[in-house]
């Protein structure tokens, strides 16, 4: 089945909804109600967009915004269109309770060197203003389906960029992604947004949406990437996904991250892009046979690519030879059943975050 209205019912009724101390709006309407209140105080508002199941990563990205807003907006929505008819959408982990309980814990107390574009008056705390948990029907008035082939009404494609790195494995992921985001941004009109590094392209993809469409709730300049929170112990990148991950896959996980490191120094130190992408593929797949306990570990892909274009770097460019232009030294691999992806900003990395 592929309706996502029979996939993800439920109209997120106020009755539903667990107790928190933070207002919850689950319509556009009664959320612009709030967002015509802030406009008239001139109050701006940073804004979070998550698919929930919260981790420390979301919650950098909260701290970033109450560092620089007056406001800060989460949004937990799982949109369907993102999902491909065979991904897990329905499997995908919900944790609404503590989600809100995380979010309701979360302050942020300016110190007076604060450097925030806008740090509040010292000594004033900053919590969570308000979350925003619309239903699939509110996001899609239209309805909605997973497959393309079988979706009507607007969607949003950002052409020649959608379909290259990511895309290549999720078709029609960055579609159901532009088109959630709009939607979640003619809703929010934020002054700044906040992304995360993990999802490197999605970031640098909905910046160039957001250029070509002329919206200015944000402005490509307030939509901001933020580095990938890890596991402190072993650097695995936190996900939501993560949780599906079992104890022995659990340890091998953190392997891309280090075949990443690895491309990266090879590159730094001269070598080819084939050469230092082979490495990495390699490192995956010698510690996959290394391991004792069964688990199952296939490369999607690991490359470069440019970070303007998305177009992947030829085999035999060094870092010499791209002369200081970002290039996104990304992976994805299968570890069981759970697809773990993870990227490294080689160049430039102050020109994408921040
Ligand atoms: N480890 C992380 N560090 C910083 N930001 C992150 C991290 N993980 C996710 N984010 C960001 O949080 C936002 C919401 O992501 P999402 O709710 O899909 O969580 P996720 O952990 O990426 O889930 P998934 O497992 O589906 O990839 C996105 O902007 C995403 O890039
Ligand atoms: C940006 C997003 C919330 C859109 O559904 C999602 O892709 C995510 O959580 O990264
Ligand atoms: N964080 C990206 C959401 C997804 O993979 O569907």
């Amino acid at each position: 089945m592929s309706t996502a209205q029979a996939l993800a019912p439920g109209a997120n009724n106020a009755s539903d909804l667990p107790a928190s101390p933070i207002p919850i709006f689950t319509t556009v309407a009664s959320f612009r109600e709030w967002r015509r209140k802030a406009f008239d105080e001139k109050k701006t508002v940073g804004f979070v967009p998550t698919m929930g199941a919260l981790h420390d990563g979301h919650l950098s990205l909260v701290k970033h915004s109450l560092a620089s807003n007056d406001l800060t907006v989460v949004s937990i929505f799982v949109n369907p269109t993102q999902f491909a008819p065979n991904e897990d959408l329905a499997t995908y982990p919900r944790t609404l309770s503590l989600d809100l309980e995380l979010l309701s814990a979360m302050s942020y107390t300016p110190d007076s060197s604060s450097s925030s574009s806008n740090p509040s008056p010292s000594g004033v705390v900053r919590t969570p203003s308000a979350v925003f948990l619309p239903s699939v029907q509110e996001m899609y008035p239209s309805g909605v389906s997973q497959s393309v082939d079988a979706q009507k009404g607007t969607f949003v494609e950002v052409k020649g960029y959608g379909e290259q790195m990511e895309g290549k494995s999720r078709p029609t992921f960055f579609r159901g992604v532009a088109t959630v985001v709009t939607k979640l941004f003619n809703a929010i009109e934020p002054t700044n947004a906040y992304f995360g590094q993990k999802d490197i392209q999605q970031g640098l993809l909905l910046r160039r949406m957001v250029r070509d469409t002329l919206l200015s709730h944000p402005d490509p300049e307030h939509l901001h990437i933020m580095p990938t929170a890890r596991d402190p112990t072993d650097g695995l990148a936190l996900s939501s996904r993560n949780v599906y991950l079992t104890l022995a896959e659990r340890q091998f996980a953190p392997t891309l991250y280090a075949a990443l490191q690895a491309a990266r120094d090879a590159w730094t130190s001269g070598w080819t892009k084939d050469e230092s992408v082979s490495a990495a593929i390699q490192l995956v797949n010698n510690r996959a046979q290394q391991i004792v306990s069964e688990v199952e570990v296939k490369v999607d892909y690991i490359d470069m690519n440019d970070a303007e274009t998305f177009e992947v770097v030829h085999g035999a460019t060094t870092a010499q030879s791209v002369a200081g232009r970002p290039v996104i030294l990304s992976g994805a691999v299968w570890v069981g059943r759970t697809r773990l992806i993870d990227n490294l900003i080689l160049g430039d990395e102050a020109a994408i975050l921040g």
